[in-house]
Formats: structure tokens, sequence, C-alpha cells
């Protein structure tokens, strides 16, 4: 049966997270691509800006708005935070079955506390969130007419823990610190990215709990727990374009070995497409994702700490940002999932 193709737009297609929403799509054989859009860089060919994409070198960067973007059965938004919201409504007012796919951050908190004291902005609501991989995420996923793309530490530590604290392995005090290429910080020039910055060096930042990635952790362990759960999170920045390797630890709730912790989590993911759980021994290593929407994850018991140990790689852009939100528009579109989506990896 001929199934017609969706029509797809892309927002701040000038960017990391829309060029690669961009790559995704072409790859991907259910959509057409329509417009493109950007804000300053609006006028440019596309090629100028991401000379990878050579299928879509000569189209032009439009203007982001809601005249560009309505006649879309999706729109993904790669715009910067507080970009989304107006735009999403009018698109709506324009088509009520729009699906609006945001990769930025308004609408993944359901605190609206935490969001203002993280993001010091009013909250913007509350949106499904995109990580189907968490238990229950799933089932709000399908059909929906918006959905939040996570930030990429939280989708690699809430995986790498969530099977631990849903299984009550540990207690939910967790301590993640997490490496990250430098593309999580965006194209937009900022001091601490200049290449003479970043070239061999590894820095922290956002330490002591100010990271605005901790309330989203929180939150996503929170929903698989009664406890009350505690996050202490450090992202580093490394010196690599792409990808995070995250190691997260808990207390231990009570005796586990290392065989039944990764027995816990086997089974948790075993129906996963993009969630491996290395055969035990094997870590986890950011190479071996770039580029695909896999999540490569272990665990060991230090049992001499009291504490498990898990460690999850991503490719920040795939499934930390463009894998995820193609990966939830297939959801949402009633698609298979894994449409247009690999979890083959480019190394070395
Ligand atoms: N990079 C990552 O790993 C991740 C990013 N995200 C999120 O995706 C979103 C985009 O991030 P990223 O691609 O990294 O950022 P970039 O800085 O690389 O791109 C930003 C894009 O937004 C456009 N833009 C800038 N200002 C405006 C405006 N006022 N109105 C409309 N468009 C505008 C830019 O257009 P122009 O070039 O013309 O200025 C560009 O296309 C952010 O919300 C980010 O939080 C989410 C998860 C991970
Ligand atoms: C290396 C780096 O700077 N990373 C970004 C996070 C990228 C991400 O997921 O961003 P959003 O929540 O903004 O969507 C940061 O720490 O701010």
């Amino acid at each position: 049966m001929h199934m017609s193709k969706v029509r797809v737009a892309v927002a701040g297609a000038s960017g990391y997270a829309g060029g690669e929403v961009l790559r995704l799509l072409l790859g991907h054989p259910g959509v057409e691509i329509g417009a493109v859009t950007a804000a300053s860089n609006a006028g440019e060919r596309l090629g100028a800006l991401q000379p990878h994409l050579v299928p879509l070198a000569d189209r032009v960067l439009e203007p982001t708005t809601v005249e560009v973007l309505a006649g879309h059965d999706v729109v993904f938004l790669g715009l910067p935070h507080g970009q989304s919201g107006a735009l999403a409504e009018e698109l709506t007012a324009h088509n009520p079955d729009v699906v609006v796919i945001d990769c930025g951050a308004d609408f993944r908190l359901e605190d609206a506390a935490a969001w203002e004291r993280f993001y010091g902005s009013a909250h913007a609501g509350t949106w499904p969130y995109g990580l189907p991989e968490l238990p229950g995420a799933r089932d709000a996923l399908r059909g929906a007419r918006r959905v939040a793309v996570p930030g990429c530490y939280p989708t690699v530590s809430s995986l790498t823990l969530a099977p631990a604290v849903a299984a009550g392995l540990v207690l939910p005090d967790v301590v993640v610190v997490a490496a990250s290429g430098t593309s999580g910080a965006g194209k937009a020039a900022k001091p601490h990215l200049l290449g003479s910055e970043v070239m061999g060096n590894t820095s922290a930042y956002g330490v002591g709990g100010v990271h605005r990635h901790t309330p989203e952790i929180t939150q996503n362990l929170g929903r698989l727990t009664d406890a009350e759960v505690k996050v202490s999170f450090t992202p580093l920045l490394v010196p690599m374009a792409r990808g995070i390797l995250a190691t997260c630890s808990a207390p231990l709730a009570g005796p586990v070995s290392a065989e039944e912790a990764h027995a816990v989590y086997a089974k948790a993911y075993a129906d996963e497409p993009f969630v491996h759980v290395l055969p035990a021994g094997q870590w986890p290593q950011t190479q071996a994702v770039l580029g695909s929407n896999a999540v490569h994850l272990q665990v060991a018991v230090d049992e001499a700490a009291g504490r498990l140990v898990a460690v999850g790689a991503i490719d920040n852009l795939a499934k930390g940002t463009a894998g995820a939100a193609v990966q939830c528009m297939n959801l949402a579109l009633g698609l298979d999932e894994t449409t247009g989506l690999t979890t083959v990896g480019l190394a070395p």
C-alpha cells in the first residue's frame, strides 16, 4: 500500500540540534523535508552552514515564523530556551493536529518552582517527556501532539541509573559525573569553547548542584521510587565534538552481587532496541555510539565502598537530542519506533 510521506519542517536548522535532526530525516523513508528555518542566518544557503547535509545544500534558510512553519505535519524546534511555547501555540491554532517536537528545555519539567530556580524565567508548562525507555513514558508518547525532548545529560544519566533505582538495588542518593563533547553547548560562540580552551584540556563546570539538568535527572528518577531522590551532578567538558560518558553511582540498599546487578539491567532493557547492556567486563565508550541512537551501559558493584557504579555512553546530538526527537516523532505518528535510526556507531 502506498503511504503518503509526512511533511516535516525544522526550525533552528542552522544549529547543531536542527542539523542533526535533518541528517537523520534524510535517512527516514517516511518523511519529506519542507521548510528549514533560522534567525540571524535566514537567507543563507543551508549548505554554507551545514556542509555535511549534501542533498539539502541548496535549500535556503527561511525566517522562523508561524507562516513559514505552518502547513507541515511535524515541526521540530531546535531553538534557544524560551522560544518554543508561543510558536507551538500559533502552529496549533493553524492546525490542531500538528506534531511539535521541542529539542529545547521549556516543557521538560513538571515542577514550576524547580524551573524558575534553575532557568530564572516563568514556567511554560509540561509536555510528554521524550525518553520512551523510562518506565511508563512510552504510552504518553504514542499519538502525542507535543513532545519535550530530554536534555542530553539527563538522557544518559537517567537510563544509566533507572534499573537500579526502579529495582530498589540502591538508595536514590546518586552521584553523576558526566563528560561531554563541546557540541552540547550549541554553535553560538562562547569564550570557554574557543579551540585553545578546549583542545588538550578537561574542565568541570556547573559544579555544586547548580547545573539546570540536575532537576531533570531528579524528576526522572523520582518517577521510579517513593523515596526522596537526591542528585549530585557534575558535568565535565572534554576535547571531543560529540558524545557523553556518564559515571553514576549510588549506595547499595542491601547485598547484591555484580552478576545480579547485571541481570537486573539486562532484564530492564531486554526489549529496548536502542539500549545495550554490554557483556560483563566491557565498558561503554563514546566512539561506539557516535552518530547512532544507541545507549551503551555497564554496571558494577563496588563492595568495599558499598556502592553500585554504572556507566553509560550516548551521542549527545543523536540519542541525546535529534535521535530521541525522531524516535518520538515515530511514536507520535504510529510508525515503527526505530524507523530512520541506527544502533551502528562511527568508530574509530
Ligand atoms: N546541542 C545539544 O547537545 C543539545 C541541544 N539541545 C537543545 O536544542 C536547542 C538548540 O540547541 P543547539 O542546536 O545546540 O543550538 P545552536 O546555537 O547550535 O543553534 C540554535 C539555533 O536556533 C536559532 N535561533 C537563535 N536565536 C533564535 C531566535 N531568537 N528565534 C528563532 N531561532 C533562533 C539559530 O539560528 P541562527 O543560526 O540563524 O542564529 C540556530 O538555528 C536548544 O534549546 C538546546 O538546549 C537539546 C539537547 C542537546
Ligand atoms: C557541553 C555543554 O555545554 N552541554 C550543555 C547541555 C546540552 C543540552 O542537553 O542542552 P539543553 O538542556 O540546553 O537542551 C550544557 O551543559 O549546558
